[in-house]
């Protein structure tokens, strides 16, 4: 462990300690200021991925990982961190990640719910100061955590990845290198704001996984979903499964779980009293698994009554199928007297899914009992299949599209598919510019991502919040742009938005949870400076909206508060305040919550 990491691990320890211990290379970090170079923060819970043999069995090994990993070249360029001159071409990228240690380390068959509340607050207290998330994570319970924290992370704009191995990573041949590398690149170089599980080359929903193999590398699949991201020679990204915001709300976890929930597997001659014992309260949410699309005997009165009388009690029971892939439906009989007899269908849920869903649910103080059914049957966060009813794309409905295709003598789905995508950006932007809402929502039925940006990387969210659109601000937030999408220049929306002045615009940015970048906010001090020496209260107002703090140092160690006059002081410090929305410092932000960083070398991205 680091002295930083070990500053960390005590609570007690103040942030001007945590400041003191700081090591040279975290120091030379900050001087790279790179816009190429993104953060990603790992958190090392445990598992097979960091354990050593001890007397012929595997445990984990604490302390071990950071300084096993500094030794592999590809894993830490110790020249990039020693050399505070050197500026990577603008065409690489620079992973900078930082590790998190969890005390003691997991196998992941001792995971508890707590552990799943202290991941998903890790995260929320380090989630302004990093691009990505990757949680280190023992596979025989990951299908469960990916589960649990995709609900318990509301509103989510960021990537958090759950990787781990079959073999450690101290081994010759181990699959722990591939997978933490492909993870931190994922991580630090994609806005997928998903809680996914990397394994194997593949990136997965984390809510749709299950551990499928206990000796093969490939051990997850993803059996009703395909994956979102595979990692062959190229990195190819699938960004029309990938989930949408949807949101202009911030980030936030709820860690309150409810525990008096289980998993039932139904199985021929199981007598009632085995299910009666089962939905005793304090239960109050079940899985059933039953057989093929959702089937149980139609012939046993004694078990169907148990199942009612339980229901009837309020229990939740979800039937979910046995089966490995497939979706529960109402084809036969014995499918039919489940419903009747008050379960709901967990349509294609795996069973872990089911299970966290209902403990996240079940905790929702204030939601009477029929809310909580109805969200049980929702997609919350693509858990399950969406209602496709009606919603199926038809290319030749959208007249633009039909008129260029016939321009082009074109006619193939394919080919149609083709012009949508490479027409879609650009038109959404040109939308965006002149502020027409109604084009954007035709773009967006075509069943195009609103997200994807320009040759320059612009998105339609940048080009509105330029422009001061609020309303195409608010519907594109609401329709999956990512407030944190960053431009060819590094620029997001909402640094956009500040150089244009668009205070409403910045107020809901940053009520969806945008920050200024760690670049940005490192900058701000001498443009700080700059607007208070003109009296330029406006333009303090706009950073200090956009999350700046008033004190930070300029170049020459000057900051806006010492510079600006009495006059544009004291009326600036009449803005409405509210305690809660305080940016956290950017010392604070930035040293006290890292420990020691490693450098990947530069990777090419095309
Ligand atoms: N491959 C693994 O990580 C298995 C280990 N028992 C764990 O889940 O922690």
């Amino acid at each position: 462990m680091t002295s930083l990491a070990r500053a960390l691990s005590n609570s007690k320890t103040s942030d001007a300690e945590c400041l003191d211990s700081l090591p040279n290379a975290m120091r030379n970090c900050t001087l790279h200021g790179s816009r190429r170079e993104v953060r990603v923060l790992v958190i090392n819970t445990g598992g097979t991925i960091g354990m050593k043999s001890h007397n012929d069995v595997l445990s984990p090994e604490s302390n071990a990982f950071v300084e096993g990993l500094r030794k592999l070249t590809t894993f830490h360029d110790e020249q990039y961190a020693q050399d505070t001159a050197f500026r990577p071409p603008r065409h690489l990228f620079i992973v900078v990640y930082t590790f998190l240690e969890y005390s003691p380390l997991l196998d992941s068959s001792n995971m508890s719910t707590e552990d799943w509340g202290k991941i998903g607050k890790d995260i929320e207290k380090n989630y302004e100061c990093y691009n990505g998330f990757v949680i280190l994570h023992g596979t025989d319970t990951m299908a469960y955590t990916a589960s649990a924290l995709s609900f318990m992370c509301e509103h989510l704009g960021k990537p958090v990845i759950l990787t781990g191995s079959q073999v450690p990573i101290y081994e010759m041949r181990s699959d722990g290198r591939d997978n933490l590398m492909g993870a931190l690149l994922i991580a630090g170089l994609f806005v997928i704001p998903e809680v996914c599980v990397y394994f194997r080359n593949k990136l997965y929903r984390g809510n749709r996984v299950t551990k499928v193999d206990t000796g093969s590398f490939n051990a997850f699949a993803s059996p009703n979903l395909p994956p979102l991201a595979k990692m062959d020679v190229d990195i190819t990204v699938n960004w029309d499964t990938v989930w949408r915001a949807n949101t202009s709300t911030k980030f936030r976890v709820r860690t309150e779980l409810n525990r008096n929930v289980g998993l039932l597997r139904l199985f021929p001659g199981i007598t009632a009293a085995t299910v009666r014992s089962f939905l005793q309260p304090p239960m109050e949410g079940v899985v059933l698994e039953t057989y093929g699309t959702g089937n149980a005997p139609d012939n046993r009165a004694d078990l169907l009554a148990e199942l009612k009388e339980a229901t009837d009690r309020g229990v939740i029971i979800i039937n979910t199928t046995q089966c490995l892939r497939g979706t529960v439906s109402k084809v036969y009989a014995t499918g039919e007297v489940l419903y009747k007899a008050g379960l709901l269908p967990g349509v294609d849920m795996t069973p872990e899914a089911v299970l966290s869903k209902l403990s996240y649910v079940l905790a929702i103080e204030g939601l009477d009992h029929q809310t909580k059914k109805k969200m049980m049957a929702q997609n919350l966060r693509g858990e399950m299949m969406a209602d496709l009813a009606g919603a199926k794309l038809d290319l030749s409905d959208s007249r633009f599209i039909q008129v260029i295709a016939k321009s082009l003598s074109i006619s193939c789905k394919e080919e149609l598919e083709a012009i949508r995508d490479a027409l879609a950006p650009p038109l959404a932007c040109a939308a965006a510019k002149i502020g027409d809402v109604e084009a954007l929502e035709s773009i967006r039925e075509m069943g195009s991502y609103l997200s994807v940006g320009d040759y320059d990387g612009r998105t339609p969210l940048h080009i509105a919040a330029c422009e001061g659109h609020l309303k195409v601000v608010q519907y594109l937030l609401e329709h999956g742009s990512s407030v944190h999408s960053r431009d060819r220049y590094g620029d997001t929306p909402l640094s956009n938005a500040v150089r244009f002045r668009r205070k409403d615009i910045v107020r809901l940015l940053r009520k969806t949870g945008a920050h200024l970048s760690r670049e940005q906010l490192a900058v701000s001090g001498t443009e700080l400076c700059s607007l208070a020496a003109h009296g330029d209260l406006d333009g303090l107002q706009i950073w200090h909206l956009a999350g700046a703090v008033l004190n930070t140092p300029g170049y020459d160690g000057q900051s806006a508060l010492s510079v600006v006059s009495t006059g544009v002081l004291l009326r600036f410090l009449l803005l409405p305040y509210s305690p809660k929305n305080t940016p956290l410092t950017f010392s604070y932000n930035l040293f006290c919550r890292c420990s020691s960083p490693i450098f990947l070398p530069p990777h090419t991205h095309s």
